[in-house]
This record gives structure tokens, C-alpha cells and sequence, in this order.
């Protein structure tokens, strides 16, 4: 599976101290996995919890499941220890928390650069300072980078702003996010919803994050996956119209013409490459 055609519908965090969740992962229907050793590990379980992420990552068993490995931030007494401990173990990507401009990936790359293990491997941008919001085009060219997680609590946290249903006080951020993660191609994960019993309040928040263009969700529960998975796979009427739009348009240029109309609306070639997206999103191979 290439970067470009894998999915990145659901992202789930696993605290790296949490041996039973590292376990049950190996069989979760997730599309990537976030080995949190930030803030979902305790202080007094830092050294431990990094220790236990590194056996487990070369054991394996985790399919084809993104893995990416969140270390502690580089300015920190832990980052550059856990950068350390789990670079052999070639993870898919090493998650940079609070970047707040290129140069702290920059300072991450050097690192990996000189760590012949970790050549493969990417790097992902946690989205959620305030600076990150001016600094996001810069932030998506730096070197290695391939996606952007968006941190909402730590945003919301720097912000001062409260967290209500429809998210308008993080509005700002999330597109500033999302606009500099697609000015360079890259992919951008929604945050987390933090009342992970609440099924009405989860699907809302994704079918959100779904219209404003992200790629899928962080989440931090299990029972969080199948409504992700419904929201952000292309329903079937989607995939219906997108054939009917690729068909109409193909119909029309066999013309001479250059647009065609379905449904009543025009349909350019902009609409039939998101409609080919939209296929390629749901696995139809043309
Ligand atoms: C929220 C939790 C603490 C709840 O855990 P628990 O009480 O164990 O839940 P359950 O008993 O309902 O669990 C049922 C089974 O599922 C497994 N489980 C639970 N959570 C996970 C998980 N995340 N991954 C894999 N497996 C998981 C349990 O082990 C049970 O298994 P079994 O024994 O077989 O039945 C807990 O869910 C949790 O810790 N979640 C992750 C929290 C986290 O990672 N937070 C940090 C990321 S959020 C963040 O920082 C975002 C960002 O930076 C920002 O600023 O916004
Ligand atoms: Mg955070």
C-alpha cells in the first residue's frame, strides 16, 4: 500500500503503557495507529512505557495498520530518548507534538538522517499551537513530512476558547490546518472527541470533519471505529453519483463538449477527478 492510496479514515492512540490495548490493537479494523508516549503516559511512566512500545513494535503483528509512534517533544527530557528507542523499529512515522514551525521537524529529520534505521520513515506534524495556525503552509514543506494530526485540546487549551458541539471556536484553526496541509498535498486527521460513550455526539463531529475535508478522525476508544469507518468511507449514493458524473462527462467530451450536467448541476473535469477520488476512496478501481 502506497501513502497516496492508503486510508486514513480512522487513527487510533494507544498510550504506549497500556500493554492490553497494545495487544487488542493487532486485531482492530483501523486504517493507523498513534503508539502515544506524550500525553497519554504518566510522568513517573515515561522510561517504561517507551521501553514496552519498542519491544512490541518488533514483535509486530500489526498488519497493514499505519504505525506511528508519538515521542515526546524533541525540547523535552524524554523526546530525544524515545526518538532513540523506537527508530529501529522502523515505524510508518514518528509523531512531533506542539510543532509550532518547520524547524522543529527540521531538527527531527536531522535526527533520523543520521540514523541510517530510520530511512524509510516519515514524519507527521501534531497540528495545535496557535503559532501552528500562521506557520501551517511553511510547516507542510518541510523535509519528510507526510500528514498533519490536528490536536484540538491542546488548541483549544491555548486558545481559551470553550469546546461546544459545532466546534466554532476552533473553526479557524482547523481550516487554517487543513488548507496548509492540502497547499502541499498532504494528508490532515481530524482531532480526537473526547466523550468517547456518546455515539450521537461522535457521528456529528465526524460528518463534521468529513464536509471540511479531512482525510479521518483521531480516536481514542475502539467502540469509536465503526461510526468513523461509516462516516468517512464513500456512502453508496456517492459512489453512484461520482459514476454517473464520470460517465456523463466522458459522454459529453466524446462530444466536443467540455461540461456536462447531472442532477440539474454542471460537471467539469475538477468534479470528475473528485469523482475518481471518491472511487478510489472506496476501493473501485477503474
Ligand atoms: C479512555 C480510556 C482510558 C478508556 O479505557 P478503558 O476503561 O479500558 O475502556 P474499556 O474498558 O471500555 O475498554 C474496552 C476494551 O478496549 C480496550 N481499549 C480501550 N481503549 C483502547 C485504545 N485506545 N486502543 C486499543 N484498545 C483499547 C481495552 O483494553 C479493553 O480491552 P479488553 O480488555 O480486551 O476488553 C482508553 O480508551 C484510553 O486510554 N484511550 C486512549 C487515550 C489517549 O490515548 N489519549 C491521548 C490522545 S488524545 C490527545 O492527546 C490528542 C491531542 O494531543 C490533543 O491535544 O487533542
Ligand atoms: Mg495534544
Amino acid at each position: 500500500m502506497t501513502a497516496a492510496t492508503r486510508p486514513w479514515r480512522s487513527v487510533l492512540y494507544i498510550p504506549g503503557s497500556n500493554e492490553r490495548a497494545l495487544e487488542k490493537a493487532r486485531s482492530l479494523e483501523v486504517d493507523a495507529i498513534i503508539f502515544d508516549l506524550e500525553d497519554a503516559v504518566t510522568v513517573s511512566e515515561k522510561e517504561t512505557a517507551r521501553e514496552t512500545l519498542a519491544k512490541e513494535l518488533h514483535v509486530g503483528g500489526y498488519g497493514d495498520r499505519a504505525t506511528i509512534v508519538r515521542i515526546n517533544a524533541l525540547d523535552t527530557s524524554w523526546g530525544v530518548e524515545d526518538f532513540e528507542a523506537i527508530a529501529d523499529a522502523e515505524p510508518h512515522a514518528i509523531l512531533l507534538p506542539k510543532v509550532n514551525s518547520a524547524g522543529d521537524v527540521q531538527r527531527l529529520v536531522e535526527m533520523m538522517e543520521a540514523h541510517s534505521a530510520a530511512a524509510e520513515t516519515r514524519v507527521w506534524a501534531m497540528m495545535e499551537t496557535a503559532r501552528a495556525m500562521f506557520n501551517a503552509a511553511e510547516i507542510a514543506r518541510a523535509p519528510r513530512i507526510e500528514g498533519f494530526v490536528i490536536g484540538t485540546n491542546d488548541l483549544a487549551a491555548e486558545l481559551g476558547c470553550q469546546t461546544g458541539g459545532d466546534r466554532l471556536p476552533l473553526m479557524m484553526g482547523l481550516q487554517a490546518y487543513l488548507a496548509g496541509a492540502r497547499s502541499n498535498g498532504l494528508v490532515c486527521v481530524d482531532g480526537v472527541f473526547n466523550a468517547f460513550k456518546d455515539e450521537a455526539g461522535f457521528r456529528a463531529e465526524c460528518e463534521q470533519g468529513k464536509a471540511l475535508g479531512m482525510d479521518g478522525k483521531t480516536l481514542i476508544h475502539p467502540a469509536q471505529v465503526a461510526i468513523c469507518h461509516e462516516v468517512f468511507s464513500p456512502s453508496e449514493a456517492e459512489v453512484e453519483l461520482a459514476r454517473r458524473q464520470i460517465a456523463a462527462f466522458e459522454e459529453a467530451e466524446a462530444a466536443g463538449q467540455g461540461v456536462a450536467v447531472v442532477d440539474g448541476k454542471i460537471v467539469e473535469n475538477l468534479h470528475v477527478a473528485t469523482a475518481r477520488k471518491t472511487l478510489a476512496k472506496a476501493g473501485i478501481v477503474e
